[in-house]
């Protein structure tokens, strides 16, 4: 079996490298197998060395994960048209690609991951100085975990220069460093840990002023965010920061995508679109309460959001956009009339899925770009609110609040927005939270709900709130 794989990559290889001669350019090689089980948490850790600054890990609601480490092919762009010119890159690596696969299943082989910022015209800061507007790629390697099961990509770029025997040789030393046996520090709790929200009255003031422009008509909802800093006397460790969100935060997708010296991480619970074939999901997640302390308190809490007006507003905006866009995109879109309850560990929120269906070529990225920013993350008219936050916030939000995801060679793939996230940096972390900001809001429960939504990551940090 081994000796046939191994041939398999060989023969892979060689067809790249033809191909790459007579197209003078390079060429995508990729190849995939089911491999004995790895926790993919120990493939991020052994990854650390050899691909510091270039690990992406996703874990999804459905129990897909996936760990991506290096990059065999990757694109960066600035720029408002970052949707088009990721689709057609990716368009023009696919097409030129040698592509082979032992198993034929979803999320191996050349599986381009990445995100993109919030807001492209926002001003750039240094915080988020290794995340472009848009940044994609194929990693060189890639475990796809299956429930119990487990597949290896492995992904190579090659030029007509190359010897594949050579480049075969390298990829087995290396597949058998990556796989090895490891083990991940518990996570920590109660760790000295420096925690501050930062400029709470300017955001207080930033709020107030919102309501006054909402109540004299110049928008109907506004999303406005804040961070908090986290600073240890440590540097973090990002694979048990990883496994405490995930064990915390089961009901949500688990990210973390590291670039030069940060790393973007945080569990977010807000798909904004997946897609397979012609089939589309999506969901509205606006209107927040928090989680009771006994089962009783929490059922009473998730009725009174049901029932709460403001709430309801707020998230009837969401819902009243995205039906919209998925209208436009779809032949047929389903959607339940009234909002149920999603819980998540610290909070609980309105929630509507939103199936659509087409039988026209429609790319993931494109439904993307006509999703993002729904009124979760921007507002009521977008224009406006999207304006407020560039002229308002006092940081760059960067990837937060922004699409992150990947798609396959097929377009399939599922974007997520990144929330109920933060940026580490060695021993440093900035967290982000935000909240709908509606004409009945009140600052001080919108600072409240804020500061809860802050939750799951300081937590996963080993913190808390006093
Ligand atoms: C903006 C965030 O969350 C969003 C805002 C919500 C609200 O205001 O009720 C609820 C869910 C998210 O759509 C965040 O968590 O940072
Ligand atoms: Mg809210």
């Amino acid at each position: 079996m081994a000796i046939i794989e191994q041939h398999q990559l060989l023969e892979n290889l060689k067809e790249g490298i033809k191909k790459a001669q007579f197209l003078s350019e390079s060429v995508l090689v990729s190849y995939s197998k089911q491999i004995e089980f790895i926790d993919p948490l120990v493939f991020y850790r052994n990854g650390e060395i050899l691909y510091k600054g270039s690990r992406i890990y996703w874990s999804d609601v459905e129990d897909v994960t996936m760990v991506g480490l290096g990059s065999a092919v990757v694109q960066a762009y600035n720029g408002e048209e970052r949707f088009e010119k990721i689709e057609e890159y990716w368009r023009k690596v696919i097409t030129g690609a040698v592509i082979h696969r032992e198993v034929d299943v979803k999320g191996t082989g050349p599986v381009c991951m990445g995100g993109f910022s919030f807001d492209p015209v926002q001003m750039k800061t240094r915080l988020w100085k290794d995340f472009p507007d848009a940044n994609f790629t194929v990693p060189n390697w890639l475990l796809t975990v299956k429930g119990n099961q487990c597949f290896l990509s492995i992904n190579a770029s090659v030029n007509e220069h190359m010897d594949p025997c050579t480049i075969e040789s390298q990829l087995i030393d290396l597949e058998m460093q990556l796989l090895k046996n490891n083990t991940i520090p518990t996570p920590s709790q109660g760790e000295s840990l420096m925690v501050e929200e930062n400029q709470i009255n300017e955001w207080l003031a930033m709020v107030h002023k919102s309501i006054d422009a909402i109540n004299k008509g110049e928008m109907e909802k506004v999303v406005l965010s804040r961070t908090t800093t986290v600073t240890a006397n440590k540097t973090f460790d990002q694979s048990s920061v990883l496994l405490a969100l995930q064990e915390r935060q089961s009901d949500c997708y688990t990210f973390a995508f590291e670039k030069g010296t940060s790393t973007f991480v945080g569990s977010t619970p807000e798909r904004l679109i997946k897609k397979a074939g012609g089939k589309f999901n999506t969901m509205c997640l606006a209107g927040t309460i928090s989680r009771g302390q006994t089962a009783e308190e929490d059922q009473k809490l998730g009725e009174t959001l049901l029932s709460d007006p403001k709430n309801r507003d707020e998230h009837q905006m969401v819902v009243t956009m995205i039906s919209d866009a998925m209208g436009k995109v779809c032949d047929k879109i389903v959607k339940s009339d009234s909002p149920q309850i999603y819980k998540s560990k610290d909070v609980q929120h309105l929630y509507t899925p939103i199936k659509g269906e087409t039988k026209r070529e429609l790319s993931l990225l494109s439904v993307v770009k006509a999703l993002h920013p729904t009124p979760a993350m921007g507002g009521v008219p977008t224009e406006k609110a999207i304006e407020a936050i560039r002229e308002r916030e006092t940081y760059e939000r960067g990837w937060y609040s922004a699409p992150i995801g990947w798609f396959d060679e097929d377009g399939d793939g599922e974007f997520v927005v990144a929330i109920r996230s933060g940026l580490i940096t060695k021993e440093n972390a900035v967290l982000f939270s935000g909240c709908g900001i509606v004409a009945d809001s009140d600052p001080q429960s919108e600072y409240l709900e804020t500061k809860i939504k802050f939750t799951p990551m300081l937590t996963a940090l080993g913190g808390g709130w006093e």
